[in-house]
């Protein structure tokens, strides 16, 4: 299996006749991703991942720094965040599913989260 490189790679402006990505890409593309989910939601398929915390500051933080993300990529995600807790969608609005840049914004989420769990432990 090549590398998770899909972190590395930057979102393509995406327009509303985008092709969604295909069965076969989503199978090859989900097992860069291990701990994400395909979920179907109102008829739209998007990548879910719950992430644990320790508490509310956090969940928080990570929130903040996923958000950071998003506004830098241009592509934005769906964000629950609770004690202890927060969850993370990633669909394309302008062609409700699943497109390769949702694939890439979950595996930068990925890399957004053990560095905050590693400040936390330290501090
Ligand atoms: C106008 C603005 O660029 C668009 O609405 C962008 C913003 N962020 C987006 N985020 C996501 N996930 N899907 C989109 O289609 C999308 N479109």
């Amino acid at each position: 299996m090549t590398e998770n490189n899909l972190s590395e790679e930057k979102c393509v402006a995406c327009r509303g006749d985008a092709p969604k990505v295909s069965s076969q890409e989503k199978v090859e593309l989900i097992k860069q991703i291990p701990q994400w989910r395909i979920v179907e939601k109102n008829g739209v398929e998007m990548l879910e991942r719950a992430y644990e915390f320790p508490d509310f500051a956090s969940a928080l933080l990570f929130t903040e720094r996923v958000g950071r993300l998003a506004e830098q990529e241009k592509h934005h995600p769906s964000l629950l965040t609770e004690w202890g807790k927060v969850t993370v969608w990633w669909w394309t609005h302008k062609i409700h599913g699943l497109h390769r840049n949702d694939f890439i914004m979950a595996a930068k989420t990925d890399s957004l989260y053990q560095p905050i769990l590693k400040d936390y432990v330290e501090s």
